[in-house]
């Protein structure tokens, strides 16, 4: 089967977006396997499969799916590059775009500057909606977000506080990201245990009260350019930690997000840009 599709990037995150609208799409594990790859198929972190709208109220529909073939409940970088994706595709001509994700509706908005402002709804804390099993860990208060040690390969521990942006994050604060050990902790974070679908793994720099740096070694693709969740997971946490502000400017190898959240009961916005590098054909 040929597939139509366009590359496209967030801060370098980078995507395979699949239209879905007219004509479903149901493609194997394997499948979105080979289009992520980046020697024998486009190469991307992640497979967009934007779809028709599910319900009244709502826009569209928009699937992820890891380089890894696992379907995922969201994604941050995703989400710009989709608002894009519709617009110049004339899905749309709406500037607030709602969409339906496997973990609820948010809301893309396409800025007059090109960048995409994302209402990602409410971070999650409560651990058993991560999902984290806590189960006879000793947490440490950090302000009003606990830390809990996280054993990994039976050496080290390490101290992660945890949050879901509809999907699992676990954070930890370093001293210094160019030296962080992203590559080695990553994979054990991601597979630990205590994170029964598996997690996100950030690592997180505080440069000052509205800056940070971060890496993420996401959850079914391995270290990416920049990822969204990720970016709103450090900030809400490293706002209950009480190190930052309410508006952060978050740098990642792939670019700059900024993140804005007022706290309890308000949505997280995530601002970035959105770019479409090229469209092709390819066989499935
Ligand atoms: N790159 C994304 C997150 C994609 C999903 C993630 N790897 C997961 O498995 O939860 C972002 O920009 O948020």
């Amino acid at each position: 089967m040929k597939l139509r599709f366009t590359k496209m990037q967030g801060a370098g995150n980078d995507f395979v977006v699949l239209d879905a609208t007219r004509k479903s799409l149901a493609l194997s594990p394997e499948q979105y396997r080979a289009l992520a790859d980046r020697r024998f198929g486009v190469g991307a972190d992640q497979i967009l499969i934007v779809g028709p709208a599910p319900a009244p109220g709502v826009d569209f529909s928009y699937r992820i799916v890891n380089a890894d073939g696992g379907e995922v409940e969201q994604c941050g970088n995703g989400a710009r590059c989709f608002a894009k994706f519709v617009r110049d595709h004339g899905l749309s001509d709406k500037d607030a775009i709602r969409v339906q994700t496997l973990s609820g509706v948010i809301e893309p908005r396409l800025q007059p500057d090109g960048r995409v402002t994302v209402d990602m709804g409410e971070p999650v804390f409560e651990p058993a909606r991560i999902p984290f099993d806590p189960h006879g860990l000793q947490a440490r208060p950090a302000g009003g977000h606990e830390q809990w040690p996280l054993e990994l390969g039976g050496t080290t521990t390490v101290m992660v506080a945890v949050a879901s942006m509809g999907n699992p994050h676990a954070v930890q604060r370093v001293d210094n990201v160019d030296t962080a050990p992203v590559a080695e902790q990553g994979p054990l974070i991601e597979a630990h245990p205590r994170f029964p679908r598996r997690v996100n793994a950030g690592f997180m720099q505080v440069l000052s009260r509205d800056h940070i740096r971060l890496r993420v070694y996401e959850r079914g693709a391995g270290e990416t350019l920049a990822c969204g969740t990720g970016a709103c997971a450090a900030v809400v946490i490293g706002i209950r930690q009480g190190w930052l502000d309410a508006r952060v400017d978050v740098d990642t190898r792939g670019g700059r997000l900024s993140i804005e959240w007022n706290g309890a009961g308000t949505p997280v916005l995530m601002t970035g840009p959105a770019v479409s590098v090229f469209e092709g054909e390819i066989e499935v």
